[in-house]
């Protein structure tokens, strides 16, 4: 029971573990938008090198100039009367020529600029370097990359996405370059122009570029959902690494408790054995005593055992032996006397002092007269043994021998062979009487 309410509790932490999961996860999913953008500021830059560029070299129309530099106010001026061909603004990125900024970690280009021209087109161009297809000594080898703003794309802060940008014709058509190169690259960005060359209308064009900047979010949408994705099953196989440790650590702990347990048990078992041993012995000839005689009896079946004598036997005038020689030496004859009977006995014969120099013997398969042999010859041993070598002593003892009928009980049999033990002293003792009785 206690088992099944510690199982349902740790169900329970489970859902509960992934139901937390899947709402950090969720709040994962709703805070993506929150996330604010990662952004470059290119202009204004307190170290942004940047420079206007006019056709007037080449006998072109367009002559720039700074209207205000602080301000980052510029102008191109075209002469009606002639051809107009470029006229711009240069921002050189990077700290050299070959060595630009990576924009391929943003997704737009921000520009917000104050248009003061009609001019029909304005191309934002950018300069990538690869060692592919430029060279130092070539200017024009960079990549083209242009975004012509159209009129209507004048907005206070123009996003440009960078897959609006494209390869410039004439600077492909300058050029044979194989299929990985005839795309835009924005790994190493080394220039970035704005342009309003072609078709100016005459007079002034003005432009104030109030800043220019690279944006993009700190992680793509397809990098988020992906971590997400990450965290939610890390979180769930932290999760079961850590039940099946607790798990582990707890069944230790309970194989442990029933190790102990069963030490316990097995102690108090054999402790219990030697109890019940000690229970059943006399202390001091190490024989069965009564309980233990009653209970080795309890197991026969008496039928199956029949015929069964008892013989009881009593040392005579053992109150003078004490009295004359002590009561230690008095147990030493106990001993001695329990000692021959064992020797005596055989292994199904049940053998008990029966009180204090009182012994019983009960002989499964035997007769009365069979029995009597056993006693007699019992008696001449206990009779002819030496006792003590200093002061020698003669040690009788008198037997009374009954049989055990199967109708009858164990009580019966053994008043029987009682009287017949009182008998054999009434006759003098040192001799053995065997029931006259028909059982
Ligand atoms: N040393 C010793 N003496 C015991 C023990 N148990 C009983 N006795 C003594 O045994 C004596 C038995 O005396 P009685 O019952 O008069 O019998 P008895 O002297 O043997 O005389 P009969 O049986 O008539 O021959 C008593 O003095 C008891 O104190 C024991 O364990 N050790």
């Amino acid at each position: 029971m206690r088992r099944a309410i510690g199982l349902s509790q740790s169900v329970k932490k489970g859902h509960l573990a992934i139901v937390v999961l899947l709402i950090v996860s969720a709040l994962f999913v709703l805070v993506y938008r929150w996330i604010p953008e990662r952004r470059l500021v290119l202009m204004p830059h307190p170290e942004g090198t940047y420079y206007l560029y006019d056709d007037s070299g080449i006998g072109g129309a367009n002559t720039a100039s700074w209207v205000n530099a602080d301000q980052h106010h510029w102008r191109c001026r075209r002469e009606a009367t002639l051809e107009s061909q470029f006229c711009g603004f240069n921002l050189a990125l990077g700290h050299e020529y070959s060595q630009g900024i990576d924009f391929s970690d943003y997704s737009e280009l921000v520009l917000a600029l104050d248009y003061r021209t009609q001019a029909d087109l304005i191309t934002v161009f950018l300069r990538n370097f690869n060692p592919a297809y430029s060279t130092l000594e070539d200017g024009n080898s960079a990549q083209y990359i242009q975004f012509v703003i159209r009129p209507e794309d004048r907005e206070p802060e123009l996003r440009i996405d960078f897959s609006e940008f494209s390869l410039a014709d004439w600077w492909m058509n300058q050029r044979k370059l194989e299929r990985p190169y005839r795309s835009p690259e924005f790994n190493n960005i080394t220039l970035l122009g704005i342009n309003m060359g072609s078709n100016l209308p005459a007079g002034n064009n003005d432009i104030v570029i109030k800043h220019i900047a690279l944006t993009g979010p700190w992680f793509s949408e397809k990098h988020w959902y992906l971590g997400i994705i990450v965290f939610f099953w890390s979180g769930t196989l932290l999760y079961l690494i850590f039940v099946s440790v607790t798990h582990r650590k707890k069944a230790i702990e309970t194989a442990k408790k029933y190790e102990n347990l069963a030490d316990e048990h097995k102690n108090l078992y054999d402790k219990t054995q030697v109890l019940t041993e000690i229970s059943r012995r006399d202390g001091l000839s190490g024989l069965l005593n009564r309980y233990g005689l009653a209970q080795a009896i309890e197991q026969w079946h008496i039928p199956s055992v029949a015929p069964v004598s008892l013989v009881m036997f009593d040392i005579d005038h053992f109150k003078r032996i004490n009295d004359r020689r002590g009561h230690l030496e008095g147990d030493k004859v106990i001993c001695r006397v329990a000692e021959i009977l064992h020797n005596h006995s055989r292994e199904q014969d049940v053998l008990s002092r029966w009180g204090g120099e009182e012994f019983l013997l009960v002989l499964p398969h035997t007769s009365t007269q069979q029995a009597h042999q056993v006693g007699e010859k019992i008696r001449q041993r206990i009779f002819n043994d030496e006792y003590f070598t200093a002061k020698k002593l003669t040690v009788t003892i008198s037997l009374g021998i009954a049989a055990m009928g199967s109708e009858q009980s164990f009580e019966h049999a053994l008043r029987r062979a009682d009287d017949c033990l009182y008998r054999a002293k009434a006759m003098g003792r040192n001799c053995s009487v065997v029931e006259t009785e028909d059982v």
